[in-house]
Formats: structure tokens, sequence, C-alpha cells
């Protein structure tokens, strides 16, 4: 670190935004850090009162109490504010094209979510040019970014056939590195006849074609997608081609997506809306045993379609691992606000505070099977949002109110003023 001999912070304008700190950035005057480290400061959080944390080369160099801090080359104040890690949202469909605003309004009058939606964007999708499939998913790209997710995982799903499949992940892959195939997502009208046809494209040419643009494989199974067999086809073939894998499932109802992602030893199972006592025993036992399946929970999903929450209590008491997603998608759930997710986490589904915030952060990390993002502990990629507000809980204490006032991401201004 380029450190400084007084413990007072040193002289030096703020970040401009965008631009990269050079040399080393002491974020002083903090009134809540939260680092998710507990060898650093209190509870699950690892919080720490009127706080510092020194960045250099895009890493965090130092997290602790303000009157221990080393100075650094540039200063920021937050003047009391709450410094916490990056959202980690590990579950996102943002390359799309498209509008089903009216299918919304038609749930909100009473018809339900069927699965066969996503075929209207499978449609557009088709129709549109790459340009614009990637000005959609950068727009909302930096929508996220500046509600504070430094890190996001885009899926394919879309496409639906070898060449749109595979646009659509260079899509993704020019705005993330976590970026999954998802072909399996529904079969699609043309193999209404032949679902079996249409798994063999997915695991042949299809993957062939989307592997070297993905690091996760991903599988739909739900009644009205893929069944057990099917999914389980899916995800061996990702995995021989050197995906990780991951599922969507029990959204629609019980189904067998947690077991499948389980025993397939799946980093995360997504939705996990209907779970069974059995489902709940494997997540635990996953959890105890190796890296085990994260329960990802999607509420902005269970809002948008009137389904209802999760039983989050179950799963955190069983001792599985829970994250909290955004599924940004034009179908489901059209947010990209995490701290929104946050709110009716808490609010409905009955977590905590801290949980939460930890299950969007660290969680979403877990999910990801990421040690570098998702906590501030030293070592971890400097990825910090600022908070207008005293300390974390007002994520849920002020819903709906732009909280954020700037991120960093690997340790340079990427949103927002100090
Ligand atoms: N459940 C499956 N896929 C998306 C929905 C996509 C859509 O309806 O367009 C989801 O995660 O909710
Ligand atoms: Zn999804």
């Amino acid at each position: 670190m380029t450190a400084h001999p007084t413990g007072s912070g040193a002289s030096g304008s703020p970040t401009a935004p965008g631009e990269p700190a050079a040399g080393s950035l002491l974020v002083d005057g903090i009134g809540t850090l939260v680092t998710n480290d507990p060898g650093l400061g209190d509870g699950a959080l690892g919080e720490i009162a009127d706080a510092a944390l020194v960045v250099e080369d895009g890493r965090v160099a130092w997290a602790g109490p303000r009157t221990r801090a080393p100075a650094a080359d540039t200063r920021v104040d937050a003047a009391g504010r709450c410094v916490m890690p990056g959202f980690v949202d590990s579950h996102s469909h943002i390359v799309f094209a498209g509008d089903r605003s009216r299918e919304f309004e038609a749930r909100m009058s009473g018809r339900p979510y069927e699965a066969g939606g996503i075929r209207t964007t499978v449609a557009a999708v088709r129709a549109a040019a790459d340009a614009e499939l990637a000005a959609t998913a950068a727009a909302l790209l930096a929508e996220a970014r500046a509600q504070g997710t430094t890190t996001l995982e885009v899926k394919s799903g879309y496409g639906l056939s070898v060449a749109d499949e595979e646009r659509c992940l260079r899509v993704a892959a020019a705005l993330t590195e976590e970026t999954t195939f998802l072909g399996a997502h529904v079969v699609p009208a043309e193999y209404a006849e032949d679902p079996a046809g249409y798994v063999d494209l997915v695991t042949g040419p299809m993957l062939a074609a989307c592997a070297p643009h993905a690091r996760w494989i991903d599988v739909f199974c739900e009644r009205g997608a893929f069944d057990a067999d099917q999914a389980r086809a899916v995800l061996r073939a990702g995995r021989a081609r050197g995906l990780g894998v991951r599922v969507h499932g029990n959204q629609l109802g019980p189904g067998p997506g947690v077991r499948v992602a389980v025993e397939e030893g799946a980093a995360s199972v997504d939705h996990c809306t209907h779970l069974t006592r059995e489902d709940v025993a494997a997540l635990a036992d996953a959890a105890s045993d190796g890296p085990g399946t994260v329960a990802t929970l999607l509420p902005g999903v269970d809002f948008s379609t009137r389904q209802p929450y999760p039983d989050v209590r179950a799963l955190l008491d069983a001792g599985a691992v829970v994250a909290l997603a955004g599924d940004c998608n034009p179908g489901t759930c059209f947010t990209t606000s995490m701290a929104f997710c946050v709110a009716l986490a808490v609010r409905e589904m009955r977590m905590t505070p801290a949980e939460a915030l930890w299950a969007a952060t660290a969680g979403g990390a877990r999910a990801l099977r990421r040690t570098d993002v998702g906590h501030l502990g030293v070592g971890a990629r400097a990825d910090l949002v600022l908070l207008a507000a005293p300390n974390p809980v007002y994520l849920a204490y002020r819903p709906g109110v732009p909280l954020v006032a700037a991120v960093w991401k690997d340790g340079g201004l990427v949103s927002g003023r100090p």
C-alpha cells in the first residue's frame, strides 16, 4: 500500500466518475462499514462502526476503525454514511427484445403466469439485430450498476436456435464474465412435436456454439419446460464441456428441480418458490458437504407474478445457504433493483435486514462460486457501494428510495458521486 505515515486522511480530490483510482484510495468517515467478514467486525455482516477502508490496485488493502486507518494517495469522505459490498446479482435475463407489459397487465387482472410467455420474447429476439440486443442489455446493466450491482450474471435463453443463442451469449460476454447458456429455457414452437430432438440440439450443436462464451449451463426444470431426465441430460452435457451447472426449479409448483440440482452438484437452484420438506433437507445437506447448492430466491418474481413467497425461514433454520437475486427479465420480473428485492425479502419473507443483505451480496457470490466478490475483506475486489444512509437497514427501511450515492468497481468509480 502506498501509505503515508500520518493516521489522518491524505489530501486529494475524489476520483472523477468513470476513472479508476490512481494509487491508493482511503474511504474515510464511514458510519457503518459492512464487510461480510465476521473476523473484521460484528455479526454475520462483519459491521464496523466509524470505519475506514483502503483500496489499492483494485482490491481492498485495509479495513478497520478509522482511528487506525493508514493514509493513502487519495481520500474520499463518506461523511458518516454506510459503505457495503456491491450487490452480487446471480440471476438475470437482460439480453432480450420486445415488450411484455400487456402480459403483466393481464396477469394483474387475474391471468396466471405460464412459461409459454417466454416464446413471445423469443420471436422478438430472433427478429432483433445484434446491436439492438447489445444496446438493451448495456442499458439494463448500467441501470443495475447505478443501483449498486457490481457483479451481474447474464443468461441466454430467448434465442433457442444455434445462431440466436450464440449471438445472445456473445452480447452477454461483452458485459460480464458471469455468462450462462440457457438453451434449455423452453422448447421452441418449431420443436413442439419433437422435444427430444430439441434436447439433442441443445446438448449438441447449440452447446458447441455457445460454450466458448459461457461459464455456466442452466435448465428450466419445470412443468411446461424440461423434465428431470431432460434436465440431467442438459446439465451433464454442459459439465462435459467444462461449464458449471445451475438450475431454474420449483417456480410454478413442486417438482424435481431442487433434487436434480443437488444431485448434479449445481452451484445454485433458483426460484425455490414451492419446496417440500425433502427439498429443504436436501439443500441443507448439500450446504454441510462441500460447496453445496445455494437456494437462490427471486422475490421480485413472486411479487410480479402474484405467487406465494418461498419459505426462507425453513431454509435458513435447516442450514441451507440462501442467496437473493433480481432475475431481471421482460416476463416475470422487470426490475434491476436489488434494494427492492432486499426490501421484499425483509417485509414479505421475514428475513432480517442482515440476512437479506448477506444473501444479496455474499450469498450471490456463493451462488456463483466466487470468493473475490460479495465481501470487503482484505484482498477482495474493491466493489463498493456508498449509501445515502448511516447503516444498511435503510435498504429495507426506506423501500423504493434511491439510496445508492456512489459505486466503485475494482476500485474505480463507475456511478454516482461520493
Ligand atoms: N422461469 C423461467 N425463466 C424466467 C422467466 C422468463 C420469461 O417469462 O420471459 C424466470 O426466471 O422467471
Ligand atoms: Zn430466470
